[in-house]
């Protein structure tokens, strides 16, 4: 039985991100992402995907991190409107190309608090793998019990049905080859241990979850669970989805 296996899309990766609040989508890149993912359809994948350009620039615009009250909750609306068309458009893409892709929002199935996920239920996603299909979630924004609304990423997302699901691989696309050290060259390996040696940013655009900063948290708390993740550049996909080499970084527990 292949890996199941979770694929998280960079919002860089699949939308130009540099283009602030365009929200244009990289519709040449989906389609390429699609035929590489039909290559390997025996794989059991639930796919995410980060928002880019079509939801970090809404989420900033409403100051929805800052928390939502009346004044601001037509920001919920506008974030998400954009972040699901890019997950409509993501999901036509792929079925274009024969995957039984559908939509999973969590906006309308999950709940935070304090901007952290703590009420959902991932039975329908379970099934749904049983099935071949292939979910394909998105970060979003949540209600959140604390703050009014909040924004969960698409790296919490892997994070936390990773933890709760069955799960043998875990891989991000990202625009970059991995996680970089000061002088540009790949970081193979990075463990807790090692993190604060060194210097993670956040991302080059409007990015309101953290950049790769974010990202890193979110896999160094997988990695205390004993769970190993990994971050390559999108034109490695083949080579993740294949078990080769991508030149990436692989965030591993401690003790290995
Ligand atoms: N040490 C580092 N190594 C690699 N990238 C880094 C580092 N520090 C900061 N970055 C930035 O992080 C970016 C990747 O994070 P970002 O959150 O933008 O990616 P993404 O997952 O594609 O986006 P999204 O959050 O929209 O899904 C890189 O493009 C780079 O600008
Ligand atoms: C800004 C929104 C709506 C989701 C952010 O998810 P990410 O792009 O994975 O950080």
């Amino acid at each position: 039985m292949p890996d199941r296996t979770i694929l998280k899309l960079g919002g860089s990766v699949i939308t130009h991100k540099a283009g602030g609040d365009t929200g244009t989508v990289r519709e040449d890149v989906l389609r390429e992402v699609a035929k590489a993912l039909r290559e390997y359809s025996d794989i059991p994948l639930i796919l995410i995907h980060g928002a880019g350009s079509c939801g970090h620039p809404q989420a900033k615009r409403y100051r929805i991190q800052e928390g939502v009250s009346k004044n601001n909750r037509v920001g919920i609306y506008e974030t998400h409107l954009a972040v699901s068309s890019l997950n409509e458009l993501v999901v036509r893409t792929l079925r274009n190309e024969g995957l039984e892709a559908i939509s999973v929002h969590p906006f309308q199935g999950m709940v935070a608090s304090g901007g952290e996920l703590s009420g959902y239920c991932l039975d329908h996603i379970n099934l749904m793998l049983d099935l071949g299909m292939v979910p394909v979630l998105h970060g979003d924004v949540v209600m959140d019990t604390m703050k009014g609304a909040c924004i969960v990423s698409g790296d919490q997302l892997v994070r936390v049905l990773a933890e709760k699901l069955s799960i043998d691989r875990i891989g991000l696309a990202t625009d970059v080859a991995g996680v970089l050290d000061v002088d540009g060259t790949v970081v193979r390996e990075l463990r807790r241990n090692m993190a604060h040696t060194i210097r993670i940013g956040g991302s080059g655009h409007v990015d309101v979850t953290g950049g790769m900063q974010g990202k890193i948290t979110e896999l160094l708390r997988l990695a205390d669970r004993g769970i190993e993740s990994e971050i390559f550049h999108i034109s490695k996909l083949r080579e993740f989805l294949s078990g080769t080499n991508h030149g990436g970084t692989r965030i591993k527990p401690e003790a290995e």
